[in-house]
């Protein structure tokens, strides 16, 4: 991306950095429980435990000493680095000169013994005012994140920008601040305050209705520092109110390409003093045709010199640095916190692969819930509306969202879900960018995405602000041949792994049982307790197996199911047919089963897979003819059951169009050199994979 003109923030100490602080958050996330510990500041930056990085933390010595700090990035102002005498800001002083880095410098005192972190990126080191800072406090933000820390002077200065972050790492509050920062100080702004009829001052394009809401939503909470009036527009919503507070005036206007669009053609929207214009998500707003929309928007801005463009995004195809080029100046700044060569999806994310045909989805899903989203929330990404209706319909507290909802019903799930009201959303793509929802631990996506972007942007939902969370990818074994372009792609490779064994969710759901049944107060007993001994009296079961069978109830439980291995379906069991030859095809394969059973009985088994030595056939059959399979024998051939995937062949690619249609790109190469590995990971993941070699099929069914 940078080219003349463009200065740069792209370099690997620098993204070393970030994942140190990021790696850092998520073990202070861990430990705050025990031992809170005031250092970073914010919800996610309030800690960094003794082992912070180095250049950003002291211990205090007896003796007084200064410390200056370098200058975390070419980004941020030096000067003030040189001088001891850094200057402070009073509380609300205007902001009248060059912004400045400030210089955290600390004055050691005798008595003090702890240690103490000093951040660079604190919030009082930037040009932020006293009324904002507060703001930011009662969020506990007390420290910027890095692409905040290093986008916030470029944009204060007046620069164009490119920024560029992976998900959950604060892309908004990088616009946000700054844009206020520099409007609380400009002429024309504080001329037209609070003025009736006054035009936008900042115009935030994004590319869905929810995120409209949300970044609105922060720009009304932050602007109210500085009286700011904040408008949000999108489709769906009825014109007249929008129209109106257009017509009263406003100072941000937050929406929807098509929305803002339909606005200026209407004469209901005027940018003559637009001064910011933001586009957020841009790669996405592109993907869904919004192109024209945005260009016209853009054509729309008559002094374009004296406006400021800023392009946010996560991820940077092609066509985004081609609009970039043409809306933003020549010279532009870029913070890339990405870069080439590394880890596109979030970092705070364990990305799991599981084998999940589209029969068993249904029934998969509350096992991986159970074991995977630690009790918090879930979202399920489907591809289709249809999907996305017809899962939310059998999964009891699902809730759904997607584009054919009405919108204010949208809006009712999307605030019953960040509430807590219910634990799991089922939603299409109109979920996958930018929504930021606290405590969602689990994304479950039903089945590959249309591209890698996607897939990073859904994952992203979870692991947000330093946080962990889980992303779970079912595939079918038509779809396996998109995983390696996905692992090449977004930078990282999948933990493969078998649908939850029944002993890993019963350990989990058993320990919230037991943990409730603790809870209950003796004052039960004495009506409980009569009805203990008749159970007792009347069954063979020992008091250990009834407290037992009494926990799982607890638990929902109230049977055990096995899962075939490849295709997770509850009433099939998995099977490997063994042969002296080697099957060359999985149709070859089939044919010697032939031999064995009556075709009728042949046609009934699913995902067909050979073994990495081809000596042997994978594959499911109907529990209820497990028998006949198992006892059919040739002199060559024999069938036994399974309870863990040997090492597979990955399946060819089937169809070349998936690369033409510029998905995953690459030209739709082949899954060729790479296997499937089930119960096996890659060796970043091996310790915990051959833990989960135990993993071998099975499942629950819920009692509610
Ligand atoms: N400096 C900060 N300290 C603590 N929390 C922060 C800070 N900045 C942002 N956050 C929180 O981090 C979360 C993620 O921020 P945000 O939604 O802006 O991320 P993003 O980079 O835009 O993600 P996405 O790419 O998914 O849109 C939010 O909950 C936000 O309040």
């Amino acid at each position: 991306m940078p080219g003349p003109g463009t200065a740069s923030v792209e370099n690997s100490a620098l993204l070393n950095e970030v994942d140190e602080m990021f790696d850092e958050l998520k073990k202070k996330k861990k430990k705050e429980k025990k031992n809170p510990t005031v250092l970073y500041g914010g919800e996610a930056m309030e800690s960094l435990e003794p082992s912070s990085p180095p250049s950003q933390k002291k211990t205090k010595k007896k003796s007084k000493e200064k410390v200056l700090f370098e200058d975390p990035s070419p980004a941020l102002d030096k000067s003030a680095s040189k001088s001891k005498k850094s200057k402070k800001r009073k509380p609300d002083e205007p902001l009248d000169s060059e912004p400045e880095l400030k210089v955290s410098k600390v004055e050691q005192s005798e008595s003090e013994e702890s240690s103490e972190v000093i951040n660079p990126y604190a919030v009082s080191n930037f040009r932020i005012s006293e009324a904002l800072r507060r703001k930011l406090k009662t969020k506990g933000i007390e420290a910027l994140f890095p692409i905040q820390a290093l986008t916030f002077n470029a944009i204060f200065k007046g620069n164009d920008l490119v920024g560029r972050a992976r998900t959950g790492q604060g892309k908004t509050l990088a616009f946000v601040l700054p844009i206020l920062e520099s409007l609380s100080l400009d002429v024309n702004f504080k001329r037209l305050h609070g003025q009736y009829g006054r035009a936008p001052s900042v115009l935030v394009l994004v590319p869905t209705r929810e995120l409209a809401k949300q970044v609105h939503g922060d720009f009304e909470f932050y602007g109210e520092a500085i009286g700011l009036k904040t408008v949000c527009v999108y489709g769906g919503a009825p014109y007249g109110p929008q129209q109106n507070a257009m017509r009263r005036g406003v100072d941000v206007v937050v929406g929807t390409p098509g929305r803002i669009k339909d606005l200026l053609q209407r004469d209901g929207l005027n940018l003559k003093t637009i001064k910011f214009r933001v586009l957020d998500e841009a790669d996405e707003m592109l993907n869904m045709g919004f192109v024209d929309d945005v260009e016209l928007i853009l054509g729309h801005v008559e002094d374009a010199a004296n406006v400021q463009t800023l392009l946010f995004s996560a991820t940077m195809p092609e066509w985004v640095k081609k609009i970039a080029s043409k809306f933003l100046k020549d010279v532009k700044e870029t913070v890339d916190l990405v870069g080439e060569e590394k880890m596109k999806a979030s970092c705070s994310v364990r990305h799991l692969l599981l084998p999940c045909g589209r029969a068993a989805r249904a029934q998969l899903i509350p096992d991986v819930i159970s074991c995977y989203s630690s009790g918090g929330r879930t979202i399920i990404f489907t591809e289709t509306k249809n999907d996305a209706s017809e899962l939310g319909s059998s999964l009891p507290s699902s809730r759904v969202l997607h584009g054919d909802i009405a919108q204010a019903q949208r809006e009712v799930t999307l605030a019953g879900f960040r509430s807590g009201k219910f634990p799991v959303l089922v939603a299409t793509d109109v979920a996958a960018r930018g929504l930021d929802i606290n405590d969602v631990q689990l994304i479950i996506q039903c089945e590959p995405s249309r591209d890698v972007e996607t897939y990073i942007h859904r994952s992203g939902r979870t692991g947000r602000a330093g946080k962990t969370g889980v992303s779970v990818l079912f595939y079918d074994r038509m779809k396996e041949y998109m995983i390696p372009t996905i692992e090449r792609k977004a930078g990282f490779k999948f933990e493969r792994v078998s649908a939850p064994h029944p002993a890993e969710i019963a350990r989990s759901a058993c320990a919230s049982a037991s943990e409730k049944v603790v809870q209950v107060s003796d004052s039960v007993l004495p009506i409980f307790r009569p009805a203990v001994d008749v159970l007792l009296q009347n069954s063979d079961l020992s008091a250990a197996d009834l407290l037992a069978k009494a926990l799982a109830r607890i638990a929902g439980l109230t049977d055990v199911k096995k899962r075939s291995l490849l295709t997770s379906q509850s009433d099939f069991t998995t099977v490997i047919l063994q042969s002296e030859r080697p099957f060359y095809t999985p149709s070859y394969a089939f044919s010697s089963l032939k031999r064995l059973l009556p075709e009728d009985v042949v046609e009934k088994v699913k995902g067909m897979s050979l073994t990495m030595d081809g000596l042997g056939a994978v594959f499911d059959v109907p529990s209820d003819l497990l028998n006949s399979f198992l006892s059919a024998k040739a002199t060559d051939l024999s069938i036994t059951q399974l309870d863990s995937l040997p090492e597979l062949q990955a399946r060819q690619e089937r169809s070349s169009s998936f690369g033409r249609r510029g998905g995953y790109g690459g030209g739709g190469g082949r899954a060729s050199g790479s296997h499937a590995r089930f119960g096996r990971g890659s060796s970043q993941h091996q310790g915990r994979q051959s833990r989960r070699g135990s993993f071998g099929g099975g499942g629950f069914r819920r009692g509610r």
